[in-house]
């Protein structure tokens, strides 16, 4: 386990709880309700993944829970955080950087920085001291299997490398919730596995909420939880038992 891992709370007590959430986008004339009154809970130690057809909202209920988009209704309450989204905006970001960990399908890595500086501009945001961001940023590259790659950029990374830097970054941090969108959609079976298996271990070892939004049925193996939601609603909830060791094969 990475040195710098604190365990955040304990297995299985409630690290997000959200009732009620609405949210509507203006489309031309007309609104459309994209979460239509959506309760939603996550537990640390678990993953929890949030799966349905596309355009049945779960991105918009991801960024409601992760302080990204503002409901119309409900609350959120995060942590030690009550209501959410009842604080000022400063707060807020300053919530999502303290706690968050957000791995998205574009990777979103800065093209001109090498992985070491990928992961160190995070830590640096954070107030982390450079030789202390720079240890930490090796440490989870290390953890991640890119020890080999840590002056490398992007352009000459393979993709599943370049999504293990955008975990690393999320794991360097240490975050109490860690949120991924199609985490691994872009990857082939063999570094999809690789990347499941990380989010995994950030849940068990980390002590992390990790909510993971997928439209891969596969991933359901390593999951504690599965959700389903369907046009703004929650269809189904169903709690199971993760198998570490399962395998994806490849697409
Ligand atoms: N900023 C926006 N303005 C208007 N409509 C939006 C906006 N963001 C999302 N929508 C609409 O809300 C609906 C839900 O979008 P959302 O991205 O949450 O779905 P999703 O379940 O994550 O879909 P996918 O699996 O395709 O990513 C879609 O119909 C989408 O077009």
């Amino acid at each position: 386990m990475n040195p710098n891992t604190v365990t955040h709370g304990r297995a299985g007590t409630s690290a997000i709880d959200a009732k009620g959430l609405v949210k509507r986008f203006k489309t031309g004339r007309t609104f459309i309700e994209v979460l239509k009154g959506v309760d939603f809970d996550a537990r640390h130690g678990e993953m929890t993944m949030v799966m349905g057809p596309s355009g049945s909202g779960k991105s918009t209920l991801v960024a409601a829970l992760s302080g990204l988009l503002k409901p119309d209704e409900g609350r959120v309450d995060a942590l030690d955080v009550d209501d959410l989204w009842d604080h000022s905006a400063g707060r807020i970001d300053k919530f999502r950087l303290d706690n968050c960990g957000f791995i998205f399908q574009g990777f979103n890595l800065f093209p001109a920085m090498n992985a070491t500086q990928q992961v160190m501009t995070v830590l640096k945001y954070q107030g982390v001291p450079k030789d202390e961001a720079r240890r930490r940023a090796v440490a989870a590259l290390e953890e991640v299997g890119l020890g080999a790659r840590l002056n490398q950029r992007p352009d000459s990374l393979s993709g599943g490398e370049k999504q293990r830097i955008a975990i690393a970054r999320a794991l360097a941090k240490d975050p109490a919730l860690l949120f991924a969108d199609e985490p691994t959609s872009a990857l082939d079976g063999e570094n999809g596995q690789v990347v499941i298996r990380l989010l995994r271990r950030a849940a068990t070892e980390h002590g992390a909420a990790v909510i993971c939004v997928t439209h891969d049925p596969r991933l359901e193996a390593w999951a504690d939880r599965v959700i389903h939601i369907e046009d703004g609603r929650i269809l189904d909830d169903q709690r199971r038992t993760p198998d570490p060791n399962a395998t994806l094969g490849s697409h």
